[in-house]
């Protein structure tokens, strides 16, 4: 059996479609949608994203505003910049590439964004909203693995789903959209016992680990959906410079029923997504004076 693989750049095409529909509907009415990004520091893979972040922006009709400080940009600045973000009507969403530099802090520049324009959904207040069934914006990896699994029409309800990783951007999102949804969910990570034991029992696999080609065809269970949040460039051997997943592809291609590619699966999604809460931020913005 050879798995049929969920093609991310289709599926965001498809939706993007949609979405720059609704953008253009909004501009007729005076208001275009507006996503501003921060960056802080020269990380090339960030700055990979948030180039892709902003083109998408461009080719949906959503405007989008950079503001790129350097590695040594203090707390207060950031800080500065969002109050001005928050209080600008003009701007929907705003969104902070992460990783932050270490003397920075994250929670408090995450709590710094108004909950109205968190379009990455990270703010506490959205995460507890979320766990409640009441969220204002959900995640944009979590959410385009949940488009993912319904374009295949992978059930979900009544499934075994195993998450592997419990971090607050993706793997513990993940687990709480899933378990909305109906599955029955286990969070595998690094301290977990068997963690062979829990996959080969998934009909829903989700490998967000951050390890290259880690999980192998012989942890999959036969027909099982497998995605693949992973993003790795290899360092060495034959494929250096790279990019894969967490997932080897080819072994687990020859047992899965379906599985994500990287590049072109959860990654472009991800950004479609992000495209989508822009968008339902500026619609609520619009509604709520009277356009
Ligand atoms: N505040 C915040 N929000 C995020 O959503 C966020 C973040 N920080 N930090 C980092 C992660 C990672 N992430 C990706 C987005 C697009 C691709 C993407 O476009 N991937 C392409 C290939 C990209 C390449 O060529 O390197 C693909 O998979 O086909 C990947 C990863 C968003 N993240």
């Amino acid at each position: 059996m050879t798995a049929r693989i969920i093609d991310g750049n289709a599926l965001s095409a498809q939706v993007r479609g949609e979405i720059a529909g609704r953008a253009a509907a909004l501009t007729a009415r005076g208001v275009q949608p507006c996503l501003a990004v921060i960056l802080v520091g020269g990380d090339p893979a960030s700055a990979v994203y948030v180039r892709n972040k902003v083109a998408g922006c461009e080719k949906a009709g959503i405007r989008s505003l950079r503001f790129d400080y350097p590695e040594s940009a203090t707390q207060d600045e950031v800080m500065a910049r969002l109050a001005e973000l928050n209080a600008d009507p003009a701007v929907h969403g705003i969104l902070v590439q992460l990783p932050l530099p270490k003397h920075l802090d994250e929670t408090a520049v995450l709590e710094a964004i108004d909950i109205k324009k968190d379009v990455d959904g990270f703010h506490a207040e959205n995460v507890g909203r979320l766990s409640q069934g009441r969220e204002a914006f959900i995640p944009c990896t979590p959410h385009g693995v949940m488009k993912m699994l319904e374009s295949t029409g992978t059930p979900v309800q009544g499934a075994e789903a195993v998450v592997i990783g419990r971090s607050n951007i993706v793997g513990k999102p993940m687990a709480m959209l899933l378990t909305n949804a109906g599955a029955t969910v286990t969070v595998c990570h690094s301290k977990t016992k068997d963690l062979a034991f829990h996959t080969r029992r998934a009909d829903i696999l989700v490998a967000a680990i951050g390890k290259p080609r880690f999980v192998t065809g012989d942890m999959v269970k036969p027909g099982a959906t497998v995605i693949d949040v992973g993003i790795n460039r290899l360092q060495d051997g034959p494929d250096a410079g790279k990019l894969c997943g967490d997932v080897d592809f080819e072994s687990a291609k020859a047992v899965a029923g379906a599985i994500t590619p990287v590049p072109g699966g959860v990654g472009p999604m991800t950004i479609t997504m992000l495209l989508e809460n822009t968008v339902i931020s500026a619609e609520r913005a619009a509604r709520a004076c009277g356009k």
